[in-house]
């Protein structure tokens, strides 16, 4: 990558004394153009700020969680930083890919693709643990302290960079992770098209796998509504659970009853998982 990748500014919104902008890149790991969000909280005008990455779910881009979510009051409070990647390449035409909600467009599942067509543009893995990350580094003053979290398949990506990483991240959490996708209908559809057969390459984008696999020890933060329309069939947090228990890896998994799957429940408690980062962020 070249010292100064390109930023072309899409829009700018002043948020709780800070910005929220967006911006429109060539991503060169997924040889498409990629618009991401960055909210800027106040003190990012005077010093360099730790950011939080996001990453959104099935159908979402990267809009959904900045304008759901509620985050900036807190970000901006606590001097943090937050990237919102979107959740695919996109601008393409891929065959069949825009024709189902869970996989193509908008369902990248943060891994690098290794069957044809798609391992050419579809590697959110690299997009968003590598090229991002180092634009950002680029063009906003942050200082070199990064959490990560999610919701749904976002929260599976977060899991996942987070554990086969140690050290990467200060902190992660998820809202609603799909925490062993190589066992859930979306993981499967999603593996089996963009990586093939093997079992090998599945386990590496499995959190429950990675977690026995037991190169990180860092511990997880996670909330589960417990009226989640996806909660048995695609969300399974009891296989973390157990693995968690069984592995001796350190696991808050806070059960919250009466709420689903949407950003209604993300804006409920996104204040806790600000918090939390805050500290691993020397924030608080
Ligand atoms: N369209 C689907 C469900 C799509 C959905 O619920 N998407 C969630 C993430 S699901 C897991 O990754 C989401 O965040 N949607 C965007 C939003 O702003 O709510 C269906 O109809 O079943």
């Amino acid at each position: 990558m070249s010292m100064s990748e390109s930023l072309e500014l899409v829009s700018a919104t002043k948020s709780f004394g800070g910005w929220l902008k967006r911006y429109r890149h060539h991503a060169r790991s997924l040889d498409c153009e990629m618009v991401f969000s960055i909210y800027l909280p106040p003190q990012a005008e005077e010093r360099k700020v730790p950011v939080l990455w996001w990453l959104s779910g099935l159908t979402c881009n990267d809009e959904n969680f900045m304008q759901k979510a509620g985050a900036q009051r807190l970000a901006a409070e606590l001097g943090m930083a937050i990237i919102c990647p979107d959740t695919s390449p996109r601008g393409l035409d891929l065959p069949g890919e825009h024709d189902s909600y869970d996989f193509g467009s908008g369902a990248g599942f943060y891994l690098n693709a290794k069957r044809e067509p798609w391992s050419r543009h579809y590697r959110m893995y690299d997009y968003v643990n590598d090229e991002l990350p180092s634009v950002a580094r680029q063009h906003f003053p942050l200082n070199g302290r990064e959490a990560i979290s999610g919701h749904s398949m976002g929260g599976h990506g977060a899991l996942v960079l987070a554990l086969r990483q140690p050290g990467r991240f200060a902190s992660v959490s998820a809202f609603a992770p799909v925490v062993n996708p190589m066992d859930a209908p979306w993981g499967q559809k999603a593996f089996k098209n963009y990586l093939g057969e093997e079992r090998g390459d599945w386990r590496q984008y499995d959190a429950c796998e990675l977690v026995v696999k037991g190169v990180s020890r860092q511990p997880l933060f996670i909330d589960q509504g417990e009226a989640d329309a996806f909660l048995d069939e695609q969300l399974k947090p009891e296989r973390l659970e157990t693995v968690c228990r069984t592995n001796n890896h350190p696991l808050t998994l806070r059960r919250q009853p009466g709420y689903d799957h949407s950003y209604f429940f993300i804006a409920s408690f996104i204040d806790d998982h600000l918090r939390y980062h805050a500290k691993y962020l020397k924030l608080l």
